[in-house]
């Protein structure tokens, strides 16, 4: 499939002009590799389109897609804002360094801890997610005698076209106020009678994995019927639109997904279009790439271990990690492409399935893929995993968390270091 990675004279995959056989042999494996040039670019690609077209935006890396201290450094560095959905993202993202007005926070069930904790840091704003939370934070930004901004997250009751469980914007969601019954218009007036809270605006994510822009224009649509009689009945004016992420990458070759710049000049026109429509002052436009920032950029590297061949049914290929370090193919029945890092170009010979080690017949990452002939100890390399594959990782069979590394120009740094038996023990207590 069109990977954005290098091969070298020898036929090995290179990432960030290092060899991945290489990186393999010197971290060990499972390896996440980070091509950081790749996730810079797919940041300027939001970035610059806003700025080509004089537009005020803020383009929020939805830290969930993968978080650590070097990633939301790289995201400092790109001049993004950071989106946290938790004390654990949030408290990454301090530890980075990174400015506190530019991170957002988002959740469901956002608990008093969490909410005192982005109120202690003044974050840039809380995405109101309920009725609820509504209260708590009230009481909290009292108790601590400040103010918070806040948008309200609403769902359009738009059906994109992905899998159900990272489908996010249609009426019968846990996240945020419906705007068809009207939730969405009793929080805007409770938040009007709540001067501690300052109501900037209204968020909205449709989903996941999107690669058509007529969802989003659709959303579009919907904010600005509701922000037209928003403007009409409660004298509301919305200054920043945040439209959320879910902007697609390719996983496979089935996948087609639009260059970055498409989704953002498509969000821009509509906007333009409605503002006009409505006579509405153009807001700042908020954006919440996650996968589309990092995913793209990241490999995994594994070792080859067991092979089983069923005559006239199939040949399973084992390797060393799984659904502990990408959950995806299990939870979404998500598809990923490999190549075996020492023979990228190779004639492709064998039809093979790759498995993970977990005790699990669901560990598959990959069914029915075209490889070069392989043996064991070959380091096989699976695409696009730069998204809540290392954020999803757990702990099933008690396997350590792969390491991370990032490349840019030729060097290679660690930046999570693989866990050890210890670390992982570190909170089991005996009962002797
Ligand atoms: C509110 C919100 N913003 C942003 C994202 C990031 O989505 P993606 O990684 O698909 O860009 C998500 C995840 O779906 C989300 O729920
Ligand atoms: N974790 C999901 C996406 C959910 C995004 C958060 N709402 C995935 O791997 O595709």
């Amino acid at each position: 499939m069109k990977h954005p990675f290098k091969v070298n004279d020898e036929g090995h995959l290179m990432v960030g002009g290092i060899d991945t056989l290489e990186l393999a042999e010197k971290y060990g494996t499972p390896l996440f590799v980070y091509d950081v040039e790749r996730i810079r670019k797919n940041a300027r690609a939001f970035v610059d389109t806003f700025k080509k077209r004089n537009i005020r935006a803020q383009v929020a890396y939805a830290s969930k897609a993968f978080s650590s201290i070097a990633m939301a450094q790289v995201a400092k560095q790109e001049n993004l804002s950071l989106d946290v959905v938790s004390q654990g993202e949030l408290y990454t993202a301090i530890k980075a360094g990174f400015p506190v007005e530019r991170i957002h926070m988002h959740g469901n069930n956002k608990s008093r801890e969490e909410l005192k904790m982005a109120v202690k840091y003044q974050i840039g704003c809380i995405v109101i997610d309920n009725f609820y939370e509504i209260e708590l934070l009230n009481e909290i930004v009292n108790e601590m005698n400040t103010t918070m901004n806040v948008l309200i997250r609403v769902t359009p009751g738009i059906e994109a076209h992905t899998h159900d469980y990272i489908l996010t914007g249609n009426e019968d969601s846990k996240f945020g106020f419906d705007l068809t019954n009207g939730q969405a218009t009793q929080a805007l007036k409770k938040l009007k009678e709540t001067p501690s809270l300052h109501l900037k605006g209204i968020h909205c994510h449709i989903g996941s994995q999107i690669f058509e822009t007529d969802g989003f224009i659709m959303a579009i649509e919907k904010l600005f019927t509701a922000l037209n009689t928003w403007k009409e009945e409660e004298d509301f004016e919305c200054e920043v639109l945040n439209l959320g992420g879910g902007f697609g990458i390719r996983y496979t070759e089935e996948d087609q997904p639009l260059p970055l710049e498409n989704y953002v000049d498509a969000l821009i026109d509509e906007v333009e279009k409605q503002t006009k429509k409505y006579h509405i002052p153009f807001p700042e436009i908020w954006i919440e790439p996650g996968r589309s920032i990092v995913g793209d950029a990241g490999i995994t590297l594994y070792t080859i271990g067991s092979m089983k061949e069923i005559p006239g049914v199939r040949k399973y290929i084992s390797v060393d990690g799984g659904m502990t370090d990408n959950l995806r193919p299990a939870l979404y029945d998500a598809k990923y492409d490999a190549v075996l890092a020492a023979n990228v170009n190779g004639n492709k010979e064998e039809e093979v399935s790759i498995a993970g080690k977990c005790c699990e017949s669901g560990d598959m990452l990959i069914w029915d893929i075209h490889l070069p002939k392989i043996r064991p100890d070959d380091v096989l390399a699976v695409f696009s995993t730069g998204a809540y594959g290392y954020s999803m990782a757990n702990h099933y069979n008690r396997f350590p968390k792969a390491a991370v590394v990032f490349v840019e120009n030729g060097v290679d740094k660690l930046v999570v270091k693989r866990e050890s038996f210890e670390d992982m023990l570190d909170n089991d207590l005996s009962y002797n």
